[in-house]
């Protein structure tokens, strides 16, 4: 491990000792390799040993406009140090975007992070080879900072709603923006507030007296010596939030600003100088950013649920409380069973997450080279997957981080546990980058098109023809994949008699599309954890695993898998055979059986598990989850910090309290 205290807390050490697996090969495999984690820790060396790179108070004691200018300042040195970085500027980039390293040093939040995750992206995926020429270089020299502004006051989900208007004047070639109204104004994109000069715009295209529909314009706000709002610009902060509070998310109105023709992103569709427009292969590529971010987003959430249940597991090895057998020293509160089975299943969820998001990493890469190569062909299954993976990452991601934060106590509700930023963090992205209801129902529109047309692409296949497999009850793995894949048929069959039921009363399609909603949000959650589990069940047949780290990785992927399955035995009856045969009861009962003997299996293993992750003290940033286990002593050392710990007296005692105390009331 990366640090060794002199104290270890006896209930940790223990913990520790006799680790039938190699943990250094589990961290190898979540790193991609032994190079990648060697990699990784000299770049935890270089960023965390800088000492101007601490924090000199703990963020929750600072203002909110103070909180913003000291991750502001930490942010500009870390790309500073970019420059000499050991690892290289990319992959250096991409530790300090991730969940790891670069909210170890931003905890509130990264003002450049969508200048990197969208701003740049949006360039590469939007501009013509001479616009990337343009300004490609210059955002990356950091001479211009950008973000991504499409939400509205009024709509983030109907993209098509959009209000904002570009329209095109082929007197002067330039496009007009324009907020025509109040809930017109940009509002939400990161880094808006303050910190951006530039922007990617989404808004409607107008030419020839006809719109379009929405499109990429790249737009300055900002003067790029005095970062004063150019005119026709109106700019500002939206205020606090839930979580995330320095990305500075911002607003933004157009008063009849202009830009010239060539800022319109022109990489799939034109407007020629005299106004003539010409479309895209798919209307869809200008929504390509979003595909990106929900790939990334992916694996943002499972790094920030390792954290979560790194602390939390820790924590409970070294907590005592009440007493399990009568007379006997008060246990470990990992010993209850009701505690495995709290942290068990999102110890296992950190694996299955990361491997079915390096799977779809793998799809976006592919799709994304065929797309600049003019083949669409995966673009269906990539927008399905990509919705459906992200919805169930961060939705189950955020659920298994509250978990966490219970299974502490009361301690895990203070705020310097860390599980208010990372719950903070993580429930964001249930809404950011597609409303996750919103994104199911993209989704079940997928598995009913293809259902119904018997055509889609790889991650649908198991849709089309009749499913094959046991049909009574099989405890092998496969056995339950099997199950999984038939309960997502069945649930989808059910949505489509749904909607041909309300097709047969007269409803018009949309009507009876509405009226099926819970029906086809339930088939698209099933389709999304049929990947999840499929991804885990397969990835173990392959690769080059020691047995120990096998056989562990085999009893957390079975535990997964049941505990999703009793999760949402519920749906079990939506399978008409196992009705008929009564198999839902015994399903039932075969599997709690072997969930519980897995809980006790696997508890031995869950430090040294947890350790695994290999994420340093600085990263967890928490009291409850160091390496060491010196809880009490940390929490202490964090309440000495409060401004309020400074006199013993406060003033407001002699402005405030004394006079009540002295006035009889
Ligand atoms: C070197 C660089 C280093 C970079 C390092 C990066 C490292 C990153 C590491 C960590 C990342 C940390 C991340 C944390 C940072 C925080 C960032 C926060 C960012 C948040 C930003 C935002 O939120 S931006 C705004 C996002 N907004 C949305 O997502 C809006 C959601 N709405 C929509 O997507 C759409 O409107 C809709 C899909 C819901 C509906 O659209 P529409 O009405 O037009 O479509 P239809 O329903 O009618 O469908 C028509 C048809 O189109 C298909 N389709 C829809 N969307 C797509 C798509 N995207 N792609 C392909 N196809 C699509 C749909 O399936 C239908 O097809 P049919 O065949 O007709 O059925
Ligand atoms: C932290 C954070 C960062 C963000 N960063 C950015 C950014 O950088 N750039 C940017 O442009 N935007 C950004 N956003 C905006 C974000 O993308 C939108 O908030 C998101 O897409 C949801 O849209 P909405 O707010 O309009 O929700 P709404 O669509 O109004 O959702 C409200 C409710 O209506 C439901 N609903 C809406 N439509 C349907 C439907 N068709 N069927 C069924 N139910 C429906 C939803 O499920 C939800 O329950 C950010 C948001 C957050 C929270």
């Amino acid at each position: 491990m990366s640090q060794k205290e002199t104290y270890e807390n006896p209930d940790l050490k223990k913990e520790r000792q006799n680790c039938p697996f190699n943990k250094e090969e589990i961290t190898n495999l979540l790193d991609g390799g032994k190079e990648k984690t060697a990699e990784r820790k000299q770049l935890e060396n270089y960023i965390l040993s800088d000492e101007q790179l601490k924090d000199a108070v703990p963020m929750e004691y600072l203002s909110h406009a103070d909180k913003y200018a000291e991750e502001l300042r930490k942010a500009c040195l870390l790309m500073h140090k970019l420059e000499n970085s050991p690892a290289g500027q990319v992959p250096t980039l991409r530790a300090l975007m991730g969940a790891g390293l670069g909210s170890a040093v931003l905890k509130e939040g990264n003002p450049l992070a969508l200048h990197y995750v969208m701003f740049i992206p949006a360039l590469m995926g939007q501009g013509t080879i001479d616009q990337q020429a343009k300004w490609l270089a210059k955002a990356y020299n950091l001479n211009i900072i950008g973000t991504y502004a499409q939400t509205e006051l009024g709509h983030g989900t109907f993209l098509r709603g959009l209000e904002t208007t570009a329209t095109y004047d082929p007197n002067t070639q330039e496009f007009v923006l324009e907020s025509p109204s109040l809930t017109a104004y940009k509002w939400w994109p990161g880094s808006l507030g303050k910190t951006a000069n530039y922007a990617v715009v989404m808004a409607q295209l107008y030419t020839k007296g006809k719109c379009e529909g929405t499109h990429p314009f790249m737009v300055q706000l900002r003067d790029e010596e005095t970062h004063e709002p150019l005119p026709g610009i109106v700019i500002g902060e939206i205020g606090p939030k839930l979580g995330m509070n320095t990305n500075d998310n911002g607003y933004l109105g157009f008063e009849k600003f202009r830009i010239p023709r060539d800022q319109l992103l022109m990489k799939h569709s034109q407007v020629l100088e005299d106004g003539t427009y010409v479309k895209p292969t798919n209307s869809k590529l200008s929504y390509a950013t979003m595909v990106f971010v929900r790939v990334v987003v992916c694996q943002d959430v499972t790094t920030n649920l390792r954290k979560a249940v790194t602390i939390a597991t820790r924590y409970s090895c070294v907590r005592r409380q009440s007493e399990l057998k009568p007379g006997d020293r008060e246990p470990q509160v990992m010993d209850y069973q009701a505690q495995q089975n709290k942290l068990l299943p999102p110890l296992a969820a950190t694996f299955a997450f990361q491997l079915a998001s390096d799977h779809l990493w793998n799809l976006y890469n592919t799709a994304n080279n065929n797309i600049e190569q003019g083949d669409l062909e995966l673009l269906p299954d990539l927008h399905g997957l990509s919705c459906a993976l992200k919805a169930l990452c961060s939705s189950e991601g955020a659920n298994f981080v509250e978990v966490c934060r219970q299974s502490c106590g009361g301690h895990g509700y203070m705020a310097c546990s860390n599980f208010p930023r990372i719950y903070g963090q993580v429930t964001a992205a249930e809404t950011y980058e597609g409303e996750n209801t919103v994104l199911w129902l993209q989704v079940a529109r997928y598995l009913v098109k293809t259902r119904k047309e018997q055509t889609g692409g790889l991650s649908v296949k198991y849709l089309i023809g009749e499913e094959k497999g046991p049909k009574t009850v099989d405890t092998t793995l496969e056995g339950i994949v099997h199950l999984y894949r038939r309960t997502a048929v069945g649930l989808v069959d059910v949505a489509i008699a749904e909607l041909e039921k309300s097709g047969r009363k007269g409803e018009a399609p949309h009507d009876a599309w509405n009226h099926a909603a819970v029906y086809l949000i339930k088939a698209a959650q099933a389709h999304a954890r049929l990947f999840v589990v499929e991804s885990f069940v397969n990835s173990l047949k392959v690769g080059n695993l020691s047995a120990p780290v096998r056989t562990v990785l085999s009893q957390l992927c079975e535990l997964f898998i049941i505990y999703w399955l009793l999760e949402r035995s519920g749906e079990l009856f939506f399978v008409r055979q196992f009705i008929k045969k009564r198999l839902v009861t015994v399903e039932f009962q075969v599997r709690t059986l072997l969930y519980v003997k897995l809980l006790a299996a696997i508890r031995p293993q869950a430090v040294n598990l947890v350790d695994s992750f290999d994420l340093r003290d600085e990263i967890l940033a928490s009291p409850l989850g160091c390496w060491d286990g010196n809880v009490y002593q940390r929490l202490f050392d964090e309440a000495a910090k409060s401004p309020l710990n400074q006199s013993s007296v406060h003033e407001s005692f002699h402005k405030y309290l004394k006079p009540l105390l002295k006035s009889n009331l």
